[in-house]
């Protein structure tokens, strides 16, 4: 068994909110990074869906207080290339031998997807125990997780997929979910900076 992945514990605890941020235009990168920090919310998940997406890892690195990782990583080639910008952990929507192996190996926390018991006890024989839940409402929501964490104590989860402002209070509140994912902080197009931060501050409260 390999040792469990360190880190990825206290990127979870840094808010109850990561980011999940798509960015469409790199003009758009730095700004929505600082709305989110200068409300509260640190930790931003980039995902690999936009052609600019690896140049905002960059960018978005460089913003003072920023604490940035990749998302939507699928494999050994992303894996690279977003080390290579400075990512700092690593989140899949779900988790495979192939890939899990890699980051371990490459020592970057890691917060792999799962939505299943069978994905959550390859994630403990691989020495992985913190894992989103993803796609969190459409997976059956609170329930689900609640009886997904029942006989999985030892696992911690950061549900992701539908979740909002309204909502994740309700996450939250489970013992075995100490931050959940979500875009809502992080709305497409130009950013609005006064939105954002005060959006990332209620986040930041929650
Ligand atoms: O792109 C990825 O890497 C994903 O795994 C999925 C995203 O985390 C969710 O799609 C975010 O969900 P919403 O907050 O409902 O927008």
């Amino acid at each position: 068994m390999t040792k469990p992945v360190d880190g990825i514990r206290t990127i979870m605890t840094m808010a109850p909110v990561i980011p999940v941020i798509v960015v469409e235009e790199i003009a758009h990168a730095v700004p929505l990074a600082q709305a989110l920090v200068a409300g509260g919310l640190p930790c931003l998940e980039v995902t690999l869906r936009t052609a600019c997406a690896i140049d905002a890892i960059k960018a978005m690195s460089r913003v003072e207080g920023a604490f940035v990782g990749a998302g939507t990583v699928l494999n050994e080639a992303q894996l690279a290339a977003v080390q290579e910008a400075g990512a700092r952990f690593i989140v899949s929507p779900g988790l495979t031998p192939s890939l899990g192996k890699a980051i371990i190996g490459s020592g970057i926390p890691f917060l792999p997807g799962v939505a299943t018991a069978t994905e959550i006890m390859l994630g403990l024989d691989m020495g992985l125990d913190h894992f989103k839940f993803f796609p969190a409402e459409a997976s059956g929501g609170l329930p689900a997780l609640k009886a997904l964490a029942g006989p999985f104590t030892q696992a911690s989860f950061c549900p992701t997929g539908g979740i909002t402002a309204s909502t994740a209070p309700g996450w939250l509140s489970h013992p075995q979910v100490p931050c959940v994912g979500g875009s809502w902080v992080a709305p497409a197009g130009l950013p609005d900076v006064a939105r954002i931060t005060a959006m990332a501050q209620h986040a930041a409260s929650l």
